[in-house]
């Protein structure tokens, strides 16, 4: 798979301030992968993404040092409005995402697609696939302000994915949403994941970075102190020093391991945790 987005000796220091806020960042993020970036707060998760979107330095201002590349071309030289095509954001806050100036929900969704002039047939066609999609065809027609916090949030994503950007960078998007709302989101990023985009997941419900993520970003004080494939990582007890949180799963494995029972790995979901206890209970049971 492609690089998508590279960070390239990357620290970035908002204006008046001291210390930066994210620090020597190098990695390299592949398209169609989904990383969940995780961290206590201010950590520099959401500096992170805004480094993605462009809009530091370009809005913020403030001293961006190193490079970050967008498909190989820094996000100092795109053009204005191109990385916002390229890359779609989702606040945490679905009231931050609504425009406020439409009445439905189909004409919300709707919104982004007139602004770029597609045509009316393939805007309609577009909206009902993507509605269908996040689960909100049976309320087309309630004004967005009217919604829950969950439906909301299901019409903040509809109205990004519509524009289909090849990046979707998802700032903490479940964190005003009960948990019904927040596996509906998950499941929604899950079927963005099988259409091959690239999802940067900022979240602090680790239980869900496990079951859904690729690979795992770990920032602590600004730096990069781990990242790669979430196994390895949310199964890394040291984690916890940095006030990190860890899955359940892991934590019961890793105490089960202390205790002298055998697992052939330690469980970060559970359904692995319902797998390699299992089968350590059937080989003592021989
Ligand atoms: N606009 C800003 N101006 C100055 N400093 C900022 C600004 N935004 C964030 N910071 C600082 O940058 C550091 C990283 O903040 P950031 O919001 O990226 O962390 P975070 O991990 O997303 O935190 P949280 O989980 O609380 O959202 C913090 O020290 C914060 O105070």
């Amino acid at each position: 798979m492609g690089i998508v987005i590279e960070f390239k000796d990357v620290s970035y220091s908002y204006p008046l301030t001291k210390e930066p806020s994210i620090k020597n960042l190098n990695c390299k993020l592949e398209k169609g992968k989904f990383y969940g970036v995780i961290g206590k707060n201010g950590s520099g998760k959401t500096t992170l993404c805004t480094l993605i979107r462009g809009f530091a330095p370009s809005f913020y201002q403030g001293v961006l040092e190193g490079q970050v590349l967008i498909e190989g071309k820094p996000t100092v030289d795109h053009g204005p409005g191109e990385l916002s095509l390229k890359i779609g954001y989702v606040f945490q806050n679905p009231f931050n995402q609504i425009s406020g100036v439409k009445e439905t929900v189909f004409e919300e969704v709707a919104f982004g697609l007139e602004n770029f002039g597609v045509p009316v047939d393939e805007i309609e066609r577009r909206v009902i696939e993507v509605m269908e999609l996040t689960k909100i065809s049976h309320i087309a027609e309630k004004n967005p302000f009217e919604l829950s916090g969950g439906q909301q949030q299901r019409v903040a994503l509809a109205s990004i994915i519509v524009l289909k950007p090849d990046i979707l960078v998802i700032d903490e998007p479940t964190s005003q949403l009960d948990p019904e709302g927040t596996e509906s989101v998950f499941e929604i990023i899950d079927a963005l994941k099988r259409e091959k985009k690239t999802i940067i997941l900022v979240e602090h419900k680790i239980d869900l970075i496990a079951e859904y993520a690729d690979d795992v970003m770990v920032l602590d004080n600004g730096e990069m102190i781990r990242f790669g494939p979430k196994q390895a990582i949310l199964s890394d007890m040291s984690l916890l020093e940095h006030g990190i949180q860890l899955p359940q799963m892991a934590i019961l494995g890793n105490e089960l391991v202390k205790q002298g029972v055998k697992l052939d790995y330690i469980p970060i979901t559970e359904k692995q945790a319902k797998e390699v206890i299992g089968r350590t209970l059937r080989k003592e049971s021989v």
